[in-house]
């Protein structure tokens, strides 16, 4: 069986996503959406879609019978009405990363794909992957003995990028938070959950500093401290001014368990993908996992497939109420450091 996948929006990720579709082993891009055929066509014409299934408005994609579901790859801000539209075209639909610019956004999705009974997962793929749920399994199986701390970082250089990228534009959802601070964020979530035998759990106080840009009125860089109950605390920083570290690390009662590269594993440059499990006052050990696909987006496009195929209407690796309690602690980390949108307003 493959999944028929058109994708919204022929940006950057949207390629990362239909080279990851090429190699995926349950599904197929049929059809692109762009707010022009030209864009749309370009695009199409680079991963074998036919002319007239590239369509000059996301409004004709949705009315193709042929499309199973939507891939929306668009700045942050539209995800909500798009993701709605799909939902309500009778799509299932993935979409990027954060699905909505806050709270209110995030209920009025869900309850249309709950009202429209469609599949609908924002897209984590990281937590897809492999090298995620081998943590996962190290935290559950009490190999570094009680979870005390979590840092998670996540920052790039988006300077390069310039001034028109939606990374530095408010209107666009700009910023380090809504860009890249929400996977450190959904992953100490993730751990403090694990050590609870629970697919997440949310933090229960968030305090946080940062810097946002007077000219762009977009956060350059953050940090944020969280606390999961008085058990588990968590230390996140994001930023878009260099290429610092990003890397996650978890402390436990016994040991550390050190991953360089979890947000992009499929980008070796990056940093080695790999996870070091250390006990104290010993040499750090590697830990294996099975890595049968090396492509990220492969990879989440096949978990994707598997649920919908089985029927669900949610992917384990980032339930509704996982993304719901994301947003919510998004939220709150913005307002800690004053980071407004006009969606808030
Ligand atoms: N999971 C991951 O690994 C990654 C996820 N992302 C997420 O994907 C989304 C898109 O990011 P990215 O591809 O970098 O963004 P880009 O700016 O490169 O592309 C966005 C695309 O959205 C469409 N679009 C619709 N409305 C607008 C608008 N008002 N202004 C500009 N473009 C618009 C355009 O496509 P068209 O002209 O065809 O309509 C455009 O090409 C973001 O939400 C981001 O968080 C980004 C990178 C990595
Ligand atoms: O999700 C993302 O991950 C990688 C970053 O380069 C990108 O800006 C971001 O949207």
């Amino acid at each position: 069986m493959s999944l028929k996948w058109g994708i919204i929006g022929t940006g950057s990720i949207a390629h990362t996503f239909a080279i990851g579709l090429k190699k995926a082993k349950k599904g197929e891009l049929v059809a692109i959406g762009s707010r022009a055929k030209e864009t749309a066509v370009k695009f199409g014409s680079q991963y074998g879609v036919p002319e007239e299934k590239c369509y000059a408005t996301y409004a004709d994609l949705l009315k193709d019978p042929s499309v199973d579901i939507v891939y929306i790859s668009t700045p942050h801000p539209q995800h909500c009405e798009v993701a709605i539209q799909t939902v309500q075209a009778k799509k299932h639909v993935l979409v990027e990363k954060p699905f909505a610019m806050n709270e209110e956004e995030a209920t009025r999705i869900l309850a249309a794909a709950k009202e429209n009974n469609v599949f609908l997962m924002e897209a984590y793929m990281y937590r897809c992957h492999p090298q995620t749920r081998k943590i996962v399994e190290l935290i559950q199986n009490g190999a570094i003995g009680e979870v005390k701390m979590i840092r998670a970082n996540f920052a790039f250089d988006g300077r390069p990028l310039g001034a028109t990228s939606r990374l530095w534009r408010n209107e666009l959802g700009g910023g380090a938070i809504l860009d890249i601070g929400g996977y450190p964020m959904s992953f100490a979530r993730l751990i403090a959950g694990a050590a609870i035998n629970k697919n997440f759990a949310n933090p229960t106080e968030i305090k946080a500093v940062g810097h946002i840009q007077p000219d762009t009125k977009v956060d350059e860089w953050t940090t944020a401290s969280l606390s999961f109950g008085d058990k588990i605390s968590a230390q996140l920083f994001t930023g878009i001014f260099a290429d610092t570290d990003s890397s996650v690390t978890i402390f436990g009662s016994k040991g550390t368990i050190t991953a360089p590269n979890l947000w992009r594993p499929d980008l070796p440059d990056m940093a080695p993908m790999k996870i070091e499990l250390a006990e104290y006052g010993k040499k750090p050990q590697q830990v294996s996992f099975d890595l049968v696909e090396t492509d990220l987006y492969s990879i989440e496009a096949d978990a994707v497939a598997d649920a919908v195929f089985q029927g669900e209407k949610e992917c384990k690796y980032m339930t509704w109420e996982d993304s719901m309690g994301q947003i919510r602690a998004v939220d709150k980390w913005r307002k800690e450091i004053g980071l407004v949108y006009p969606s808030d307003k």
